[in-house]
């Protein structure tokens, strides 16, 4: 099993690229890729901690050598927010960024499994998509937004205002990643109620919670080391369920049968092809229903834009 990070001298991508040098099996490869010089110098440190995963590291123009043989591809080149910007924000640089990596996927690595974190995911998931289908090599079942991040927030907020452990609790993040796009089932969660305020509270800091990293960071830059631990999951998932087990289930970001948008972030069960069955995400509450009701639009706009960078 392969996986390449690229963006891996960033701040998530250094984190992740630890996370991965740590957990992934036995005998798998580990490819860095970033423009900073820095980075096959990321790959030799890590190297030297005693696990059985082999990591590469590439610096310069051309991800090719990274890329060749990749069975997943993460990644998160591009720029990240500074207080009072939001995720649209990134746009202007980040698209240009993913057009061009996932170009370069198309080309050298066609069948790879491809999980998006760079901002705003809403839209350079679009972008990857359209650039793949112009390649003749778009496989949706393999392109993935990382909304992992969301979920695993969402775990800890409610076992926090809950006084549970966090391992136990599960929920469904859907829609897609930036405010009120992002909307988590809390009506769902097992074992728990919540009264009216407290969903209208947990909603709103799990939709910001991003901001409040950046704003915490003062201009330094957003999440890292909790998305990089969230990319870890996500893509220990994915290279579990590549390696056949059953059942490995994921809330990200994919073109689903478009009963909302084109790409919508659910629950999905990963398999030896990606994403296998797209799974219900069960029966919203009123105020889930109003959520997803009033997302839609902002959705929908954020992937035209995607497109219409690609197609013009
Ligand atoms: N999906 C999610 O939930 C989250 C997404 N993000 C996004 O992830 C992205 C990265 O964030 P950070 O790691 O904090 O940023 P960072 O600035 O620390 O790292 C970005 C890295 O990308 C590299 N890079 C830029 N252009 C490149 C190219 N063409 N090819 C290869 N590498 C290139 C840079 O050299 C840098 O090392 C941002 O867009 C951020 O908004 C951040 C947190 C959560
Ligand atoms: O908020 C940001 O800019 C980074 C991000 O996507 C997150 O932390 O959820």
């Amino acid at each position: 099993m392969k996986v390449a990070v690229l963006g891996a001298a960033g701040g998530i991508g250094q984190a992740l690229a630890l996370l991965l040098k740590l957990n992934l099996p036995k005998g798998s490869d580990l490819a860095l890729y970033d423009i900073a010089p820095v980075t096959p110098g990321v790959a030799v440190d890590i190297s030297h901690i005693p696990t059985a995963v082999n990591a590469k590291g590439y610096a310069g123009e051309d991800p090719t050598p990274a890329l060749e043989g990749a069975d997943l591809v993460l990644i998160s080149a591009g720029v990240a927010r500074k207080p009072g910007m939001d995720r649209a924000d990134l746009f202007n640089v980040n698209a240009g960024i993913i057009r061009n990596l996932v170009g370069k996927v198309a080309e050298v690595a066609p069948t790879a499994c491809i999980g998006v974190i760079t901002n705003p995911v809403n839209t350079t998931v679009a972008i990857a998509a359209e650039v793949l289908k112009n390649a003749g090599v778009y496989d949706k079942n393999k392109l993935f937004g990382v909304t992992t991040l969301d979920v695993i927030r969402s775990e800890t907020f409610i076992a926090e205002a809950k006084g549970l452990s966090p391992e136990q609790v599960k929920i469904n993040v859907i829609g897609g990643h930036s405010g009120v796009t992002i909307l988590p089932l809390l009506s769902q969660v097992e074992g728990v109620s919540f009264t009216d305020e407290e969903i209208a509270s947990l909603t709103h800091r799990i939709q910001n919670a991003g901001t409040e990293v950046v704003e915490a960071k003062a201009g330094g830059g957003s999440a890292t080391l909790s998305m990089a631990q969230a990319a870890c999951r996500f893509g220990l998932s994915v290279v579990r369920a590549l390696q056949g087990e059953k059942g490995v289930v994921e809330c990200a970001y994919v073109e689903g049968a478009g009963e909302h948008t084109r790409f919508f972030a659910q629950p999905v069960e990963l398999g030896v092809n990606g994403v296998e069955n797209i799974l219900s995400y069960g029966a919203l509450s009123d105020f889930e229903k109003q959520a997803l009701d009033g997302m839609l639009e902002t959705l929908s706009g954020d992937i035209s834009k995607g497109e219409a960078f690609v197609n013009g």
